[in-house]
């Protein structure tokens, strides 16, 4: 056994195995495990996996209330030799890999992240290089305006009084907004600052209070908002009112809106991968667009522990999902957002979901369509050369023929729509909500 202190994404999977050899010299390690948060071990043999790792234990064990993790990273060396040798080699509590803190996901970055995201400025976030495995690296940089504002803030400062239901003001009977698979969305006033504010009520399978300490914690560092809490084994989730609603209610939507929407949309993908969360739930219901022009991404990096602890339906949340993630035995890495982008950009643009409606309604006919089935085109005839190729590139059942993560933003169908012209987004969402259709 080896404790990793200061645990850094930057983490390599040769820097543990070395560190390993350090100590067991004479030992040749093939790979290494580690206890997840379900109690199951997990064998890591690749940079990606040891980057899966980190960021599972970030997620779990960073306690945001004294900004540093609650206990250390335990990994177990793997070794034929040492599974049939003695408990004591293998069993070393007494050995620390030291790990230099890196510039990218320690306590301290979290914490600026958060605050950053709060107040709405990144100007305190130091650059971050989160290395996410060799095929899903990004380039540096501060993250600018535009990329926060396409990821939902939340409305409540880090450092506010907890939210609590007798803050809020709503009628349930007239003030619902939508319904997903966990439950509803109300719009809501917040007494104290009268500001109106959108409420998201999941109901959860019985929860221990270990476990709800454990949600808050994983949305606040993934969200990072305190604009959560629970009541009666319900989860409220209160963020910023997008008055146009998802955008799963506006298709069909003309190439010129849409083009521009994906930009917002790539942009806030973009700012997610930058500091090492994958959206992991693309899809139109969580493009939240208001009517200044403005979208949104919620709902990303989804809590694993609320995940667990809810029931959501099978074809909802899974038609959208890479053929790689549905076939989770060969791993998956952020190129599968960028399937669900090319899924929800078909959908937006033709109305339709690219695969027969019918395989939607049953988990095998869905399954089999997303990683056998024909995959539809978008016409030439109706879109633009490059905005077909943008989609039929994301719709690659392949992930790296998908168009990379790191240059996204220069494909000719971005390129071609990032003008921040965000004007002909917004005058588009009032017609059509004062049509009715919004
Ligand atoms: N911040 C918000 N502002 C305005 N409307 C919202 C907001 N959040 C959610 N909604 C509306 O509520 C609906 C339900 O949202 P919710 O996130 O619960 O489910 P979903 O994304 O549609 O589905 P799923 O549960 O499968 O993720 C959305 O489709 C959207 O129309």
């Amino acid at each position: 056994m080896l404790n990793v202190t200061n645990p850094s994404v930057q983490l390599t999977y040769d820097n543990i195995i070395g560190a390993i050899q350090h100590y067991l010299p004479h030992t040749l390690i093939h790979a290494f495990k580690y206890i997840d948060d379900e109690g199951d071990f997990i064998t890591v043999r690749t940079d990606r996996e040891t980057a899966d790792m980190i960021k599972a234990y970030v997620t779990a064990n960073f306690d945001r209330a004294s900004n540093s993790f609650s206990h250390s990273l335990i990994i177990y060396p793997s070794n034929d030799s040492i599974q049939d040798g003695s408990s004591s080699l293998r069993n070393r509590p007494d050995l620390h890999v030291e790990v230099p803190v890196s510039p990218s996901i320690s306590a301290r970055h979290l914490q600026g992240i958060q605050q950053a995201l709060s107040s709405g400025s990144l100007h305190s976030a130091s650059p971050m290089n989160i290395n996410l495995g060799s095929d899903t690296s990004h380039g540096t940089g501060s993250p600018d305006s535009l990329k926060l504002a396409s990821i939902m803030n939340g409305p409540l400062s880090a450092d506010a009084n907890p939210l609590s239901l007798d803050q809020l003001t709503y009628d349930p009977s007239t003030d619902r907004l939508g319904a997903g698979n966990g439950g509803n969305v109300f719009r809501v006033v917040h007494n104290s600052t009268n500001t109106t504010l959108a409420l998201k009520i999941i109901g959860l399978d019985a929860t221990s209070p270990e476990e709800q300490r454990q949600i808050i914690s994983e949305l606040s560092i993934l969200h990072s908002f305190s604009g959560a809490f629970f009541h009666d084994n319900e989860i409220y989730i209160a963020t910023e009112l997008m008055d146009g609603g998802s955008l799963d209610r506006y298709k069909p939507i003309p190439e010129p809106e849409l083009g521009r929407i994906a930009v917002m949309v790539v942009h806030g993908l973009q700012y997610l991968w930058s500091i090492g969360i994958m959206h992991r739930d693309v899809k139109p219901s969580n493009m939240l667009i208001n009517t200044t022009g403005i979208v949104k991404l919620c709902d990303f990096g989804v809590s694993r522990q609320l995940i667990n602890s809810t029931a959501l339906t099978y074809c909802g949340t899974h038609a959208y999902m890479s053929p790689e993630r549905l076939n989770e035995s060969k791993g998956y890495k952020i190129q599968s957002d960028l399937w669900s982008l090319g899924v929800s950009l078909y959908e937006m643009a033709i109305g339709e979901h690219p695969f027969p409606s019918e395989c939607l309604l049953s988990p095998v006919p869905l399954f089999n369509s997303i990683v056998q089935g024909k995959v539809n085109s978008l016409p030439r005839a109706k879109f633009s050369v490059s905005m077909c190729m943008f989609v039929n590139q994301c719709l690659s059942r392949e992930p790296e023929k998908r168009p990379h993560p790191r240059t996204l933003i220069e494909h000719p169908f971005i390129a071609a729509y990032n003008d921040g012209n965000t004007g002909v987004v917004a005058e588009y969402v009032k017609m059509r909500i004062q049509s009715g259709m919004g």
